[in-house]
């Protein structure tokens, strides 16, 4: 891409569309990756071949490709005994997650742990995906298994360049989603998955989709090509081999359940001002049922709905709250939960594939979402919008400082791929 005469918007895309059209989906702008996502599979692109070749060669010496930036990056930690990051970035569905996915191959590959090892650190965190991905991922409008979080994936070596374990850190779960879903989008797969389980279903009072207002409210109910049942069962498998157990199993179950129940509970206004109540026999039924599968007082329940307490220096006031500030409170009850569960199935996973508080250094693969902007934006997508001009903000000042004394090239923002010191990564992560 450097070497346009002009590096204008216009020249880019047509350089890009032009190499796509001879199947060339990745392009160099410098030291940044371009990614084209090719909507097919091309196995001989990601073959034990294609690593081989790719294996110590200088940067932008073969074809561009992702493994050269995975070998430079790891070549980098090895010479100057230094951290590093790869920054995958880009659009929903751009390929952010395949493109992780294939950097782990290569780093496996290339730093393997040693002989004995019955699972690599990549099978492990592989095996943990169908886990994360129940429960972290949504059909969208651009994507249907889009990842609703960000994911920070690091693998760690010890000194003589071998993986020696690897921690996952997520960030940014879009909450909520877990109460409000826009049409043609769905809700978190794993509430689809609980409702087509059959016994379970039955045994937490499921029923389809629906039935719950946390999953009506698109009609968009099932997925082309995906058996929900059979996803639940590989859901339980993915839970089985990361070591949690059945009972803990069966709690998560009962609070994705519960999560449903708690959505259709409804208020009405009360008899006093500005209060309310639960709507009528059906609400009480899915009060009741949330309660029990929470396993909390169903009274204590009602109330924290709607009464809220004011702390004053002279002590607490119990106030009501009017219908709709019970929805909001339920829906925050509902968003709280979940994002809690799904940080304990993170912390979990980490257990599982083993860290090495010890190791010499790391290569971090940073999986974050793009730019948003949607018809209605909210504090996610503030949130996410400012986390991307953060890194890209980062990567301007210290990629395209550089890759300006060497090319003269002008600054552009585009999505990217790229390593640079592990640390400013983490220190960006901890301020954003
Ligand atoms: N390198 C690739 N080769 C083949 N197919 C790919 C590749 N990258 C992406 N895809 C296809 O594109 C789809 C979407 O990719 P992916 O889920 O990685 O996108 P994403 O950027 O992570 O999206 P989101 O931000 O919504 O999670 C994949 O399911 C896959 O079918």
């Amino acid at each position: 891409m450097t070497k346009l005469v002009y590096l204008h918007e216009p020249g880019v895309l047509c350089n890009l569309a032009l190499r796509y059209r001879l199947n060339e989906i990745y392009t160099y702008t410098g030291r940044i990756l371009i990614a084209v996502n090719p909507f097919a599979k091309l196995p001989h692109m990601y073959d034990m071949h294609m690593m081989e070749q790719y294996r110590g060669v200088q940067f932008g010496e073969l074809s561009p490709h992702v493994f050269a930036i995975a070998d430079a990056s790891y070549r980098a930690m090895v010479s100057e005994n230094c951290s590093q990051s790869i920054l995958v970035s880009g659009e929903s569905g751009a390929g952010k997650t395949e493109t992780t996915k294939l950097i782990m191959r290569y780093l496996t590959f290339v730093g393997g742990r040693a002989i004995g090892d019955i699972r690599s650190v990549e099978q492990q965190v592989l095996e943990s995906n169908p886990l994360l991905e129940a429960f972290g991922n949504a059909r969208t409008v651009r994507n249907d298994n889009s990842s609703r979080f960000g994911k920070f994936v690091e693998i760690q070596f010890n000194k003589s360049g071998r993986i020696s374990g690897a921690a996952v850190r997520t960030y940014l779960l879009e909450r909520s989603r877990v109460v409000q879903i826009s049409e043609s989008e769905r809700n978190y797969h794993c509430f689809y998955q609980l409702c087509a389980s059959g016994k379970d279903a039955d045994k937490y009072k499921l029923a389809h989709p629906q039935n719950f207002y946390y999953l009506n409210q698109s009609h968009m109910y099932e997925l082309e090509g995906v058996n929900d049942a059979e996803e639940y069962l590989k859901t339980r498998r993915a839970m089985d081999i990361v070591g949690i157990c059945f009972s803990d199993q069966e709690a998560i179950f009962r609070i994705v359940a519960a999560i449903l129940h708690l959505g259709n509970i409804e208020f009405s206004p009360g008899k006093e001002f500005d209060s309310s109540v639960i709507k009528d026999e059906k609400c009480k039924f899915h009060l009741q049922m949330a309660a029990d599968l929470l396993m909390v007082d169903v009274n204590l329940l009602l109330s924290t709905m709607c009464y809220r307490t004011i702390k004053t220096p002279e002590g607490n006031i119990i106030k009501a709250v009017d219908s709709s500030a019970a929805v909001i409170g339920r829906d925050t009850l509902a968003k709280t939960v979940y994002a809690r569960l799904f940080d304990w199935l993170v912390d979990n996973i980490n257990k599982s594939i083993g860290q090495d508080m010890e190791s010499r250094s790391q290569i971090g693969v940073l999986d974050i979402y793009g730019f948003e902007c949607f018809k209605y934006n909210s504090f996610e997508q503030l949130c996410i919008n400012f986390a991307n001009e953060k890194l890209q903000q980062h990567f301007n000042k210290h990629v395209f400082k550089m890759e300006q004394e060497e090319y003269k090239t002008e600054e552009i923002n585009w999505s990217y791929i790229d390593f640079v010191d592990n640390q400013d990564i983490l220190d960006l992560i901890e301020k954003v």
